[in-house]
């Protein structure tokens, strides 16, 4: 079964989270919607249907190949239930997800607010209105078209009772979702069950001493995959670390400015400025065969070669107590890529297990990865500082 890999913590439920906005109010739902990298709709569907399944929740997906987009429509059961037991930052395709609540046709483009005004007023009330579009046409119409509906749409759902008057958090927030002129998805959505980013997409700003935009890559992973507190806790100044593959530096770079001392391995060549930074040792030498002379706080591998190989290499890593943490990329291949990753995760647990380490694993593909996706395994102290016992 794919999913973020739970070797000692279940899926996340919401019964362990403070009162949700959801229990204040009746919404009727017709099933969820997501938003993923363009080209992994197929693989962000499975992900939908895999959680749904788990709640014994059915229904199907329609997909437009390189949209980004899944309309996963549920036919049997409620698919609040499957929302509800979502937490975003741990799906693996899916970089956001929404409660579809009603799939409304625009027939008169003269007027598309009072379809969506009664689509969505017998129903619950809603803390914040968001116009979007996740597709990126060329002339941007999308885009232009929701910035011209928010205000006189907010303003007749709200004299409708359907919005606040102001702002709040205590109401699921709304979502309308203009996939063309003419057809717009009303969709729910609370934290941290959906993200709070717009479109599910952290705005980094690329720093140019930064020797490659892979930068971006490690800089998201720590931003998305953990919490404040997680990443407080897991990286810290003065901790060493290894970056296999590391040309020309962007990783290395990233773990030298939040203060960790970095070995950066690679037969390539290492950006200047890094090679003469006091806090970097280069070593050239095959990542797969190179092994620290005492116990790290990080290995982080971007090497691209088969998932597999990489991943036996980070279970030596971890297995043998060479790191506490390990970040790393799995390169995915054309087809097969959900089987990939299932294969990869299951081999991951069998060589934890089987060395008898507790571990997180977490799994994801960044809005910064292409075809790939990026793996952070957590061991040691961190599983007794968050209770994932
Ligand atoms: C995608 S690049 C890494 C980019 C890097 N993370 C950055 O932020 O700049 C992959 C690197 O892996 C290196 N590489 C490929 N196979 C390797 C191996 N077996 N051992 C060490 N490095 C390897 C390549 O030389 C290349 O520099």
């Amino acid at each position: 079964m794919i999913g973020n890999a739970r070797m000692s913590q279940k899926y996340p439920t919401s019964s362990s989270r403070k009162r949700s906005p959801l229990s204040s109010g009746k919404y009727s739902a017709i099933g969820l919607l997501a938003y993923c990298r363009p080209g992994f709709e197929a693989e962000c569907a499975q992900e939908l249907q895999n959680i749904a399944s788990l709640q014994f929740v059915y229904g199907y997906s329609k997909i437009d190949k390189g949209t980004g987009v899944v309309f996963w429509r549920c036919s049997q059961g409620n698919p609040l239930d499957v929302y509800k037991e979502i937490e975003v930052s741990r799906c693996i395709f899916a970089r956001q997800v929404f409660c579809a609540l009603h799939d409304i046709e625009i027939e008169d483009t003269t007027d598309r607010v009072s379809p969506v005004v009664e689509a969505l007023r017998p129903g619950g009330a809603f803390g914040f209105l968001h116009i979007e579009t996740p597709l990126e046409d060329e002339a941007g119409s999308l885009q232009k078209l929701a910035k011209k509906l928010t205000a006189p749409m907010s303003a007749a759902l709200r004299n409708a009772g359907v919005l606040s008057k102001a702002k709040t958090d205590e109401l699921p927030q709304l979502h309308l979702v203009c996939l063309s002129g003419q057809h717009i998805i009303a969709a729910l959505a609370v934290h941290p069950n959906s993200s709070a980013l717009p479109l599910g997409i952290p705005r980094l700003r690329f720093r140019n001493e930064a020797p490659s935009r892979s930068a971006l890559k490690i800089e998201e992973a720590f931003l998305t995959m953990l919490t404040p507190a997680e990443r407080e806790f897991v990286l810290k100044r003065g901790q060493r670390g290894v970056d296999l593959g590391a040309a020309p530096g962007g990783w290395t770079w990233y773990m030298v400015t939040q203060g960790v001392k970095m070995t950066a391995v690679d037969h390539g060549a290492l950006q200047q400025e890094l090679l003469e930074d006091p806090a970097v040792t280069y070593v050239s030498d095959d990542g797969y065969v190179y092994k620290p002379q005492r116990k790290v706080d990080w290995v982080v591998c971007d090497i691209v070669d088969k998932p597999k190989r990489t991943m036996e290499r980070m279970a030596d890593w971890l297995c043998y107590d060479w790191t506490t943490y390990a970040l790393f990329n799995l390169k995915l291949p054309m087809k097969t890529r959900m089987d990939e990753v299932e294969a990869c995760l299951q081999r991951l647990q069998e060589r934890l297990l089987g060395a008898d380490i507790e571990s997180e694993v977490r799994v994801k593909q960044l809005y910064h990865d292409r075809e790939e996706v990026t793996v952070l395994a957590l061991t040691g102290h961190f599983l007794t500082a968050f209770q994932k016992h």
